[in-house]
């Protein structure tokens, strides 16, 4: 393999530019030419891409985000607009191909493998809802950042005998809320794989309320509920005066932590080396510490199994 081709696709995530970095620097080491798709599948569906150097990549491992930019592309999902993407990989003389980006990115990079491009996928999504690897890169940074916001409400809260109602990314996801509530010692995390009562949240928040603690962390993943209503139930429920804060996409940037950095840059390595070695059709993951490689066309179909047991662990401390 002569010339590789990388992009960022889907939500961005902190360790994206460290994967980037790595890939790059891996290929240059081997002999093996890097061009960058910018922002995504859209980026290879029009020709928008540059030569990466390893000057290129100097200076991005610690910046968040990621610098070949991403996006979310309609069209690479037509039969037509991967045609067209696998004519321009031609085109550019591209070999072999690295997708880094969440569930939908991968599975638009096994529809190309399944078009014989050689393909090998990198898991980069906050919301960890990917199979096959413990954590996909962004997660930690993102959760660092949500428990930095909660430990500021909190303080707040209890200045004032409140209740705060705290939206955390997860359109399908309910990870970060599970994780960020047992990390910041919330009361309750409602999330959209477990169907919650809101009488059950109120029950427990008046017992605990009679029992004198007078304010309450809810975490609440945005594809669960209306935060709004969830507060208003409460104060009607309780006579709590509540708040409602959305963290929005405050919790998909900054600088990476040390776990990001240094996930991005083994998995950017191995996703070369992978490649390079004739695999293809497979996504690089962290099985016990150690790197993994998981067919893609098993990942796209399994699920993820340990949030059920951190959900149940986040009732029991929240009590
Ligand atoms: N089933 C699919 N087949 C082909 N391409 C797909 C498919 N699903 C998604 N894609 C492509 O991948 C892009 C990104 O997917 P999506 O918007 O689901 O984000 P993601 O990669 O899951 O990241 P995140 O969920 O972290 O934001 C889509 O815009 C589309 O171009
Ligand atoms: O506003 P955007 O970029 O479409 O991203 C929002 C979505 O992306 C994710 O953050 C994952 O990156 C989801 O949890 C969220 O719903
Ligand atoms: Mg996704």
């Amino acid at each position: 393999m002569k010339r590789i081709g990388i992009l960022t696709s889907g939500g961005d995530c902190s360790g994206m530019n460290a994967t980037i970095r790595s890939a790059t620097r891996t290929a240059l080491a081997r002999g093996v030419q890097v061009v960058g798709f910018r922002k995504g599948y859209a980026g290879l569906l029009k020709g928008d891409f540059i030569e990466m150097t390893t000057r290129e990549v100097a200076g991005i491992l610690h910046r968040g985000g990621t610098f070949l930019q991403s996006a979310r592309s309609e069209e690479f999902r037509t039969v037509l607009g991967r045609e067209k993407a696998v004519r321009h990989l031609q085109d550019y003389g591209v070999e072999g191909l690295i997708v880094i980006g969440g569930d939908g990115s991968l599975n638009g990079a096994l529809a190309l493998h399944k078009m014989g491009v050689p393909v090998i996928g990198v898991p980069a999504s906050i919301d960890n809802d990917i199979a096959f690897t413990d954590m996909a890169l962004g997660v930690d940074t993102a959760l660092n950042n949500i428990i930095y916001a909660v430990d500021c409400i909190k303080d707040t809260a209890s200045s004032h005998d409140r209740a705060f109602v705290i939206e955390v990314m997860g359109r399908n996801s309910g990870y970060l809320a599970s994780m960020s509530a047992i990390a910041t010692g919330a009361e309750y995390a409602i999330i959209p794989e477990v169907e919650y009562d809101v009488a059950d949240l109120c029950n427990q928040l008046r017992r605990r309320y009679e029992e004198g603690r007078s304010n309450a962390i809810i975490i609440l993943a945005e594809g669960a509920g209306r935060a709004q209503n969830i507060a208003d139930n409460i104060k009607d429920a309780i006579g709590f005066e509540t708040r409602v804060t959305v963290l929005g996409h405050y919790q998909r940037g900054g600088a990476p932590s040390v776990f990001d950095r240094l996930l991005g840059s083994r998995f950017g390595n191995a996703a070369v080396e992978q490649l390079l070695a004739g695999e293809m059709g497979k996504m690089v993951g962290l099985c016990c510490g150690e790197i993994c490689s998981t067919l893609l066309e098993t990942v796209v179909v399994s699920e993820k199994t340990t949030l059920d047991e951190l959900h149940e662990l986040s009732k029991i401390l929240g009590i």
